[in-house]
């Protein structure tokens, strides 16, 4: 029943399908303003149109090495003019020279820049023997004009344009030190349980904790920046001193919160929720693996994320949520849907099955015949995601019709390290 809130096997009484609690997620909120930030945070899209705030060129300047020129030659060489340097201080007088780097501005008065390579030196002798040259030039030949390139005032990119390498070289060469972008929203992370460890060999009943360093990427690939982790143990107490904090809770629009979502004696996130006051947008959604996970918004309007411990229930939860959530608030819209035929996996992934009332996620590589099964996708594992380079939405009660392929981060993206 699709975009339908039934109890689920495991007594989420309002768990949404899959479909229906990605559409809630991307309408969970607006997207903030616009931040004007420095060039090196200036990731996403310009808010605004790019304008040159200088001409460029910002003066009449040579476009080769050898000589700015006056008249007719020969030419009397008057002096020497370096990129950086001394303008040369005086009109060019007809039938005079200067000798002249790319770059530096050419005198008043300098008809045409001659390049060395055609340049014919004077006969007189050494040292005296650069003192005139002559040869062949055209009328302006050479010369870069002032606001040639790009005349003061211009609009070169319109809003909305991505910022790419080029454009923040481009807005540098325009005279900006900064750049109004889209939002980049900050989300917080909770990782709660007393058998996660975050370094070295997990020893007896304990676990790494693999969703910590799997969301700052993902995160980021969806738009937001994700603070360090805050370590959580089990219960209620820590949960709700971590999401109400001593003073405004954590930093950011959105708090991740890993572990403690579904039903056991230390899963106390929907108890914590409640004492706050939050309302519950998601609360369990229809998909394996995943299902305990849930959206909420506190009073202040901060998002929180549940998602679950298990780390690829955790990354479909994320997907689901998460990353709709984020593009929300940065005001990216969705990238286009994707369909692709399921075929038979090389690996010994085995045919996939259908849930009964459920969508499955289904860790996948896209080929040439469609979406192979990479197998491995248990809810503890993330070997499966890493193998693969999509997640295929299989809907319940599915016969081998085209499905839904939902992108996985392709390669770890820039993470900016301060806010933007
Ligand atoms: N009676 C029920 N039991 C469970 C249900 C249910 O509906 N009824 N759902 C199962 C499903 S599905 C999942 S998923 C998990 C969700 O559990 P929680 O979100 O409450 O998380 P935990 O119980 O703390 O942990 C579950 C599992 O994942 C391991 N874990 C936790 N955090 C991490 C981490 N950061 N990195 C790696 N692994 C982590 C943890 O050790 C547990 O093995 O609940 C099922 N049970
Ligand atoms: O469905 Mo859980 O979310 O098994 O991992």
């Amino acid at each position: 029943m699709p975009g339908g809130r039934r109890a689920d096997a495991t007594g989420h009484a309002a768990a949404l399908s899959w479909e229906a609690a990605r559409r809630v997620a991307a309408s969970a909120a607006g997207p903030l303003p616009a931040v004007e930030v420095p060039l090196r945070l200036a990731y996403g899209r310009l808010a605004e149109p790019l304008r040159a705030l200088v001409p460029v060129p910002g003066a009449d300047v040579a476009a080769m090495d050898g000589y700015a020129v006056a008249g007719a030659p020969p030419w009397r060489v008057a002096g020497l003019v370096l990129a950086g340097g001394e303008a040369f201080g005086a009109a060019l007088a007809p039938g005079t020279a200067v000798e002249i780097a790319t770059g530096a501005p050419v005198p008043e008065g300098a008809e045409a820049v001659l390049p060395y390579e055609a340049a014919v030196r004077g006969n007189s002798p050494a040292p005296d023997r650069e003192r005139t040259v002559s040869g062949a030039i055209e009328p302006g030949r050479h010369i870069r004009r002032r606001g040639e390139d790009c005349p003061q005032g211009t609009v070169v990119l319109a809003a909305g344009s991505v910022v790419t390498p080029a454009v923040l070289g481009l807005a540098a060469a325009l005279g900006h030190d900064t750049l109004p972008v889209g939002p980049r929203p900050v989300v917080s992370v909770l990782v709660t349980g007393d058998e996660v460890v975050t370094e070295g060999l997990p020893g007896p009943g304990r676990v790494r904790d693999a969703i910590g360093p799997m969301l700052p990427g993902l995160v980021a690939w969806a738009g937001g920046r994700a603070e360090e982790p805050l370590w959580l143990p089990d219960g209620a107490p820590a949960l709700a001193a971590a999401l109400s904090g001593a003073g405004d809770g954590p930093p950011g629009e959105v708090i991740v919160v890993c572990g403690a979502s579904s039903k056991g004696p230390a899963d106390h996130l929907r108890e914590v929720l409640a004492g706050l006051g939050a309302e519950i947008l998601v609360d369990g959604v229809a998909v394996r693996p995943g299902h305990p996970q849930l959206l909420a918004r506190l009073p202040g309007g901060r998002l929180v994320a549940g998602l679950p411990g298990n780390p690829y229930a955790a990354l479909v939860a994320a997907l689901t949520l998460l990353v709709p959530a984020l593009r929300a608030l940065t005001g990216e819209p969705e990238p286009p849907g994707e369909r692709a035929v399921l075929v038979a996996p090389d690996a010994p992934a085995g045919p996939v099955r259908p849930h009964a009332t459920d969508t499955r996620m289904v860790a996948v590589r896209r080929g040439a015949q469609g979406a192979a099964p990479v197998g491995h996708d248990r809810p503890g594992s993330l070997w499966g995601a890493a193998l693969a380079d999509a997640l295929a939405v299989v809907p319940p009660g599915w016969r081998g019709e085209p499905v839904e392929l939902v992108a996985l981060p392709a390669q770890l993206v820039a993470l900016p390290t301060q806010r933007g």
